[in-house]
C-alpha cells in the first residue's frame, strides 16, 4: 500500500470487467484512480465501490478511438488527481468475426479502438510524463489472441498482434524518457466481452451457451476459466516498483493456454 502511495493511475474501460477489476486492485495497492469510459453510468458506480473502500478515484469520459478525447482525458486526470504515474490502456472490442463477413465498418472499428486507444494513450501518456518532469509506466491489453490466431476472431487477434508490436517498440523508443512500456494477454475471463463472445460464436452455431463457452476454455491448462481479479494481479505487479527492470513485455495470464 506504501509504496503507491500518492501515485496516479489512469485505466480506460475502467467501468467493467477486466478495467473495473484492475481499477479496484490498484486503489487497495494505495493509486488513486482515473476511471476511464465511454460508459460514466458503470464508471460512477466503480468510483462509488473505491470510495466506500476508502480509496480515491474519478470518473473521466472517454472515447479511445478518438485521440483529442484521449488526450482530453489524461489532462482532466492530472487536474482532478495532482499527477500521473500509470496509464493503461485496457479499453477494447471483440465482435466475432468469420473472415468473409468483415466489413470495412468492422475492421475500422476493432482497429480503432483496440489499436488506435493503446497508440493515443501511449502518446497522452508520454505527453503528461513529459510535462510532470518524470517518466512512467504505461501498460497496454493484449491477449493470448495476440500470440496465436483464433477461429473467427481474424479482426481482433489482427489488433492484439499489433498491440504487441506496438508495445515492443515503445519500450524501445521510450526508454531513454524512464518509461517502461509492457501488456497484459489474458486467456478467457468471465466478463460481459467473453460473455458475448460465446453466445455470438454459439448462435452462429446454433449451440447452447455452454458449448460457445467451452470452444474457448477446453485448452486451459489449469482448467479454470480466468476471473477479471486473475489479470488484475498481473496489471498490479507491473503496475508497482517490482516491475522496474521489466519492459517491452506481453505476459500472458491464461491459465496456461498459449506456451512462447
Ligand atoms: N474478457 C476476456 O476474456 C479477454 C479480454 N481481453 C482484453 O481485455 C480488455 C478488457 O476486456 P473486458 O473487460 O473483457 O471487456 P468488457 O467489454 O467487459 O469491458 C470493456 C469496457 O471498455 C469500455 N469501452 C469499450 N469501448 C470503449 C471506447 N471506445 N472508449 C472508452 N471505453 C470503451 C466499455 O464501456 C467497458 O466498460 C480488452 O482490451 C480485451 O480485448 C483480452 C483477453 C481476454
Ligand atoms: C476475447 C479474447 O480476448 C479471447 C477469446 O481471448
Amino acid at each position: 500500500m506504501d509504496r503507491n502511495s500518492g501515485k496516479v493511475a489512469f485505466v480506460t474501460g475502467a467501468g467493467q470487467g477486466i478495467g473495473e477489476a484492475i481499477a479496484l486492485r490498484l486503489a487497495k495497492d494505495g493509486f488513486a484512480v482515473a476511471l476511464a469510459d465511454m460508459n460514466l453510468t458503470t464508471a460512477e458506480s466503480v468510483r462509488g465501490k473505491i470510495e466506500t473502500a476508502g480509496g480515491k478515484a474519478c470518473v473521466v469520459e472517454v472515447d479511445v478511438a478518438d485521440r483529442d478525447s484521449v488526450f482530453a482525458a489524461v489532462e482532466t486526470t492530472v487536474k482532478e488527481l495532482g499527477g500521473l504515474d500509470v496509464v493503461i490502456n485496457n479499453a477494447g472490442v471483440a465482435p466475432i468475426t468469420p473472415i468473409e463477413s468483415i466489413t470495412p465498418d468492422i475492421y475500422r472499428r476493432v482497429f480503432d479502438i483496440n489499436v488506435g486507444g493503446v497508440l493515443w494513450g501511449i502518446q497522452a501518456a508520454v505527453k503528461a510524463f513529459k510535462e510532470l518532469g518524470h517518466g512512467g509506466k504505461i501498460i497496454n491489453a493484449c491477449s493470448q489472441a495476440g500470440h496465436i490466431g483464433n477461429p473467427e476472431l481474424a479482426a481482433y487477434s489482427g489488433s492484439k498482434f499489433a498491440v504487441r508490436g506496438i508495445t515492443q517498440t515503445a519500450a524501445r523508443d521510450l526508454a531513454p524518457l524512464g518509461i517502461t512500456v509492457n501488456a497484459y494477454c489474458p486467456g478467457i475471463v468471465n466478463t460481459p466481452m467473453m460473455q458475448k463472445v460465446a453466445q455470438d460464436l454459439a448462435d452462429n452455431a446454433g449451440e447452447s451457451f455452454d458449448w460457445g463457452m467451452e470452444q474457448f476454455a477446453r485448452n486451459i491448462t489449469l482448467k479454470r476459466v480466468s476471473e477479471a481479479d486473475d489479470v488484475a494481479a498481473c496489471v498490479a505487479f507491473l503496475a508497482g516498483p517490482d516491475s522496474d527492470y521489466v519492459t517491452g513485455q506481453s505476459i500472458l495470464v491464461d491459465g496456461g493456454m498459449v506456451f512462447t
